[in-house]
């Protein structure tokens, strides 16, 4: 369902669940592609590579308003300590590989234990459960280039008992809304969502070393509708 107006900061949200989502992996993977094409249905081939960047978008899942609130990391992290802030920030995360680059796939583990690391705190459900992660594995449409195989990414699955998902952001819309969709039912059987919309958090004064970019920029895409905001739009002034 789409939003025929675009939303601003400014805007006064009826209550909606706020999901914090973040997409990691290593550059390349196609986690700007997997966002963009999440948010309006639309492959966009070429960009920039991501320096950070949070997306906004609603959405209306089995009947209930969804404010997803994404954070499209860079892929080369300038330091360990930026990647930490951005863990905590999340509530769930899609940890991204390309199965046409091995070291990108070899990178998921050390994701996935960094996020269980950062986030074994007793706040979250009895102390017990972690925050949900999937694990993608995108380009699966490039065959002659794979260097990941379906079962190598299984077998991940399986060790870290994390769900899986290889796909094609290039061929299919439907694979990556499942992706954010698990998210989402995960985060709602926890029932761990962020607080309100648009509040701002106590981050480290780390964040302030990421540049600001497309502040509150808007974007309309065929009747679907985001926003954009820096990572730093959250920090305190
Ligand atoms: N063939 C194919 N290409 C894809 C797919 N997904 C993304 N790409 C391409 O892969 C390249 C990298 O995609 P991005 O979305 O920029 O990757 P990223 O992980 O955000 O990269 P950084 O911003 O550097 O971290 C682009 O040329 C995309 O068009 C896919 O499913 N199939």
């Amino acid at each position: 369902m789409s939003f025929p107006r675009p939303l601003r900061r400014s805007v006064s949200l009826s209550p909606a669940r706020t999901l914090r989502l973040v997409v990691l992996g290593q550059s390349a993977v196609g986690k700007t592609a997997l966002t963009v094409r999440f948010i309006t249905r639309r492959f966009i081939g070429d960009y920039d590579p991501t320096l950070e960047m949070i997306y906004r978008h609603m959405a209306i899942i089995d009947g209930e308003m969804v404010h997803f609130e994404i954070l499209d990391t860079a892929g080369q992290e300038e330091d360990s300590l930026q990647i930490e802030e951005k863990i905590k920030w999340g509530d769930g995360f899609a940890v991204v590989y390309s199965v046409t680059d091995r070291c990108s796939f070899d990178e998921v583990m050390r994701l996935c234990f960094l996020i269980n690391h950062l986030h074994s705190s007793p706040k979250r459900s009895g102390g017990a459960e972690q925050p949900p992660v999937v694990i993608v594995g995108n380009k699966k449409d490039l065959q002659f280039d794979r260097m990941v195989s379906t079962e190598d990414g299984e077998n991940l699955s399986k060790a870290l008992k994390l769900p899986f998902y290889e796909i094609s952001t290039r061929d299919s819309y439907e694979e990556p809304v499942a992706v954010f969709s698990s998210l989402y039912q995960e985060l709602l059987r926890q029932g761990h969502f962020s607080p309100g919309s648009f509040k701002r958090r106590t981050v480290s004064k780390l964040m302030e070393k990421i540049p600001k970019m497309q502040a509150s920029s808007t974007l309309n895409t065929a009747g679907r509708s985001l926003s954009f905001n820096s990572f730093r739009d959250y920090i305190p002034e």
